[in-house]
Formats: C-alpha cells, structure tokens, sequence
C-alpha cells in the first residue's frame, strides 16, 4: 500500500499505524505509539528506500522506548531515626565531610508536630514510645483532622470510596522535620532534574552596533533573529525588503510590541522614517534596542522565550533546582484509609513534583503505586514501620503528573506529610556527576545523526512529531516559555538530543483531539528558515530552541472509561485570558489543524492516554487555573539536498550544525 499525496483519500484518513489496522475514527488516534510512513514520501521511491526510511524511523522507536524504560520518574529512600543523638553545639545534623555529603549519610533526630488552637495546643512527638500521653497526642491528631477531600471536575468533593483520610492544613500544625536539612531535596534533585552537561557558549562578540546601543550579546542575538524570523514570516527574501509596516510584527517577536497607533506615529517620528518607506538593520536595531531598554527600566518581567538569549534558556536547562513547599499532613487510617489513582493537580505552573514524607507510625498496608508509560513503582513502607522497626522516615517523591495512588490501609495509622516541589533556578554544582545528561551522545542524538546522513531517509525533507511522556502544567500564556527547563524525564532526554544534533525543533501543545495547533508547521518552517538564514549569515549561536515553545493551556477531555476509576478535574479556565496562539489554534478550521497533523511523522504518543484519563485533583485549590498540556516535540527534517546531500555539513541548522561525518 502506498501513502502520500498520491491517495486522494490521503487528507481525511487517519495515519495508520505500522503493523495497526486504520481506526475509524473522524479525528483519528494520531498520534499514537507506532510510526506513520512519511506522508507524502512514497510516490516513485524504490520499495527499498521506503523500507530503509522506516527502519530508521523505527530505530526511533525503539531508542525513546529504552529511553523511557530507564528515565526515573520517581525515587525513594529511608532515614535511619537516631534518637537522643547529641546534637553539636549547632544543632546541625547535616553531613558535614565530602563524604558523608556523597554518601547522604543523613540521620534525623524524632519529628515533632505542634498542632491545635495556634499551633500550641499539643504536640505528638515521633516516633512514640509508648507512653500515655503520647497515643493520647496521636489520638487529638487524628481528631483533629478533618476528611480529605479531593477536586474533581473543579469541585471539591468528598467521597470515602475515592479517598478515606485526614487532612491538616498548613495553617493548623507546624513541624520540626525539614526535607532540606535531612538531604531528602538534594537526592531528588539530582533525580528528577539530572543536571545537562554542556558548554555554555560565550557567543559571538558584541557587534559595534550593539556596544553603541548598550544591549548584551544576548540582546543582540534577539533582535537579529527577530529579523530573520520576520523576514521568513512576511515571505520576504532579504533585509532589504523589510519596510516599515513591518516593524509591529518585528518588534512583537521580540516581546516589546507596540501599545497602538499613536506609538507607531511616534516612533516614526523619532526615529526619522518614512511611513511607506524601507527600513535598514540599524534604524531596526535602534528601535528594538531602545524598547528592550524601556522594558528592562520598567523592571517588565521577561515573556516569552523569543526573549531569552541563547545563554539565558541553556543555563536555565544546566542548572535546575527544586524548592519543596510543605503542603499538608494526611492520616490514612485502618482497615480503611486509601487514596485512589489520581494525579495532583499542579498548584503552579512550576510544580513538577509531588513529596512524601511517611512518618514512624506503624501501620500495614497502604502502599504507593506511581505509575508512568506503562511501568509502576511501588514505594511499600509498612515494613519500615512495624512496632518493632520503627525507627526510619520513609519518602517518595515522583513527577506530580504521573498516576499514583495509595492502596488500602489495613491497620494502624499511615500518617505523611505531603509538598508540593516545584522548579527553581539551581547552581549547577552537581553537573559533572553520574546523573548529567551528555546530549551529543545520547542514543536519540546518534539516531538523528545517522538517519539526517542517510539519502533514503526523508529525501524531501519532513516532519517528525514526538510525543512527550510528561504533561506540564502552566497557568497563563506568559509562563509558558519555563516548559523547557521543566522537561522531566525521558522528554529532557529527548529535548536535548534534538538539541545537540541542531535541527530546528518547536514544542507544541496538543489539544484533546490529539491535533497540534493549525500554524504548528509554518512556525516550524519560519523557525528553520531563520535558522538557516542566521546560519548562513554567521549570526551563530542562537540555539534552534530559543523562539520556538508556544504552549499554552490545553484542556484534557475526560472520556469516561469503564474500565477506568480515574477522574478528572476540569479546572475551570477563564478563556478570555487565553488570546493566544492556543485560542487561535482552537478557532482554526478543524481540517487545517488535521492536514497539519498529517503532514507529521508521529513517534510515540504512549503519555497522553494516561494524562487524559488520569487526571484528577485533590485539595481544595480548584479555583486555581492550572492545567496539564500535552506536547509534542516537532522537529524539521531538512531535505537531503539541504543537509548537504554529498555529505558535508547540513545547512538547515545553526548553533551545532549537524555534521554528516
Ligand atoms: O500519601 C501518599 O503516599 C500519597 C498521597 C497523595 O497522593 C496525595 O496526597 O495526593
Ligand atoms: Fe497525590
């Protein structure tokens, strides 16, 4: 069977699957997890060059699954309790030698929890030993919690077959246990956030242009992206066709846009150009320069990634930390305490994780399960806690948007506490260690390296849409540009694998009918084109990432499944706040956005079917407008004539031109 644009059917069928049946759906199950042939890509081509192009397109397949298999998604670990220790005159039981710090050879001292009236009114200490007053205190505790609840399409709701616990309040106890000083946060930071390890470039020097106009390096690598992005937005071939009607635009890109009309008049005026009139590279450079100025006066926090510089985003990747905010306490009592499969709702547009800190209680059962692509870990503690072995803090921390759920309680007391962890800038110190990433030699890296070398595959050049495992929540069209540096996983491995083989890449967001937004591949081609332009013209450095995250808020359908317990909570969304390219996108024709869907080689999909089903909120945030999107990584795959054919160096790429060595 041939595919492409020679099946006149080719637009409104559904991509099949290799080695699946074609679903009958209008919209399709794309993407899915299976390759598509290349759309269009098989007219006249030899059977064997067609066999060869899937081959490595499998190659793919296979790489991002082994990916996936070893990408950690959650981690755990146990504090040996000393009691009585004999604190040091600091009072400090941080490890104080490089190896005790290498080692996390971290001990704690009992838990304290002051809870009631103002937090004064009594105080469990942990672990018990079996005095009196002491199941007295854990008994006023317990009292004193009240039913958890748990969100569900926007709503608070309490349903004991769904969640049977206690829930505190932050405001309703305090406590002596500290995740930072016990070690917990640097183990799960250098976890769920290994650390990348690259060069950070220095970047060209400062063009005349720019020391005259005082901007940074960095700034001037803006703006002259802004240009070569505008010029391949308005089909034009050079900077001698940019006129003055274009500067809005221009100026948009680069996240300074005009107020209105009065500001374009006087702008005009002050910069001395005629209204129908052309404009050259200074004047557009001393107008941007003077905006970003303004904007930077005004102490204007920063938008879009269209704004950072190359340095700025790669060490926002580099040096990533993790900030843990003490949420709640929760009793999960027996025989019936439980917490069904649900994924915590985001409570910012940078929480990432979920941490749980399962205090010396004994109790038996209520296991957790965390679930992702398929893989389950189950952290099961109630054997660290039974009456005789009591003696340890048990913890688990996961990325927030995998399923997890605690299983029944059968006896005694499972009592936590929850935060929530959320990205921060980091210091990098751990790059260098086992856990960094070294993108130019991760397998996906050599796998696009490869297949970019080889003729037979996507000769004319295409499209290839990998999903990512992870949703990511954000709140408000301005924050979206933290989704790089907020890739977890397997999807930072494969962000940085794209990155480092330099082929223009865009992150896209993926709407519940499973379509990228109607423009996804014209953004990519304007992305590429600039690329190139800025490539060809030495203008270097400027990463193939850097304009290119345009997510936005993607709200997940909830189709009910009866084979599914899982909810979902609709947090509800004010649309009008969303005037974005997501909006546009939702307005777009249905076909536009499904020929543009077509047009994309689709590897993996395996994460949305779990966000999609899986999502559900717990506390009693509801009101709080954040949402998981789906993604998709979209790379553009030069032609073969472009990636230098003969075997040269491609030239659709800037930054780390792809070599075809
Ligand atoms: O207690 C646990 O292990 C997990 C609790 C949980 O999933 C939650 O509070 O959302
Ligand atoms: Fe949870």
């Amino acid at each position: 069977m041939e595919w492409g644009r020679h099946d006149p059917m080719n637009h409104r069928r559904p991509q099949p699957q290799l080695g699946q049946p074609s679903a009958s759906s209008t919209l399709g199950p794309v993407p899915e997890p299976g390759i598509a042939p290349v759309p269009g890509s098989a007219g006249g081509r030899p059977p064997a060059a067609l066999e060869k192009e899937q081959n490595l397109l499998e190659g793919f397949r296979n790489v991002l699954a082994g990916e996936g298999r070893k990408a950690t998604f959650t981690c755990a670990g146990r504090l040996p309790l000393v009691l009585h220790s004999g604190r040091d005159d600091t009072g400090d039981l941080t490890p104080r030698t490089d190896r005790e710090v290498q080692e996390q050879r971290i001990v704690t001292e009992c838990v304290r929890i002051r809870f009631g009236a103002e937090s004064g009114g009594n105080i469990l200490s942990l672990p018990m030993d079996g005095e009196p007053h002491e199941a007295e205190a854990l008994d006023k505790l317990i009292q004193g919690c009240d039913q958890a609840t748990f969100g569900r399409h926007g709503k608070d709701v309490l349903d004991e077959t769904y969640r049977r616990a206690g829930a505190m309040g932050i405001g309703d106890f305090m406590t002596d246990f500290c995740p930072y000083k016990t070690g917990i946060i640097d183990i799960v930071t250098q976890l769920l956030l290994p650390s990348i390890v690259g060069d950070l470039t220095s970047g060209p020097q400062r063009s005349e242009l720019a020391v005259q106009h005082d901007v940074t390096a960095d700034q001037e690598h803006q703006i002259r992206y802004a240009v070569e992005y505008e010029i391949c937005a308005s089909n034009q071939s050079d900077m001698r066709s940019l006129r003055v009607s274009h500067l809005p635009s221009l100026l948009a890109i680069l996240d300074v846009p005009l107020a209105g009309r009065a500001e374009f008049e006087e702008i005009l005026q002050v910069f001395a150009l005629q209204r129908t009139g052309s404009i050259n590279f200074p004047d557009v450079f001393a107008v941007a320069a003077k905006r970003l100025h303004a904007k930077r006066l005004a102490g204007e926090r920063t938008r879009g990634t269209q704004t950072l510089g190359p340095n700025e985003l790669r060490r926002r990747m580099m040096f990533r930390g993790l900030r843990a905010e003490l949420y709640k306490l929760n009793v999960y009592s027996g025989p019936h305490g439980l917490f069904k499969p649900h994924v915590d709702t985001p409570r910012s547009d940078m929480q990432i994780g979920s941490l749980v800190v399962c205090l010396p209680v004994p109790f038996e059962g209520g296991a957790l399960a965390v679930r992702h692509q398929g893989q389950e870990v189950v952290h099961d503690w109630s054997a660290g806690m039974c009456a005789d072995n009591k003696m340890v803090i048990q913890w688990a921390a996961f990325y927030s948007d995998c399923e997890h759920e605690v299983l029944k309680v059968t006896a005694g007391h499972r009592i936590t506490l929850t935060y929530n962890l959320f990205l921060t800038p980091g210091t990098g110190l751990l790059a260098g260690k086992a856990l960094s990433l070294q993108p130019s030699q991760l397998p996906l890296s050599q796998q696009m390296k490869v297949s970019c070398a080889t003729p037979e595959f996507m000769p004319q050049g295409g499209y290839i849409g990998f999903m990512l495992t992870h949703g990511y929540p954000h709140t408000h069209k301005d924050l979206h540009h933290f989704v790089p540096n907020m890739l977890k996983g397997s999807d930072i491995v494969l962000y940085e694998a794209m990155h480092a083989v330099g082929l223009s890449s865009a992150l896209e967001p993926i709407d519940s009918d499973s379509l990228p937004g109607h423009d996804a591949l014209q953004h990519l081609e304007r992305l590429h084109q600039a690329n190139r332009r800025s490539w060809k013209n030495q203008h270097t450095e400027i990463g193939t990432h850097e304009a290119n995250s345009r997510l936005a808020a993607t709200e997940i359908e909830y189709e009910p499944d009866e084979n599914s317990e899982l909810c979902e909570e609709d947090v509800d969304m004010d649309s009008s706040e969303y005037e974005d390219v997501h909006e546009k996108t939702r307005n777009a024709p249905m076909k536009q956005r499904m020929r543009a869907r077509e047009k994309i080689v689709w590897i993996g999909g395996g994460g949305q079917e779990e966000l999609s089903k899986a999502y559900l909120a717990y506390g009693n945030q509801a009101e709080l407008k954040v949402k998981y999107s789906k993604v998709a990584l979209l790379v553009k795959v030069p032609s073969w004539a472009e990636r230098g054919g003969s075997g040269a160096v491609a030239s659709g790429t800037m930054g780390d031109p792809v070599s075809l060595e």
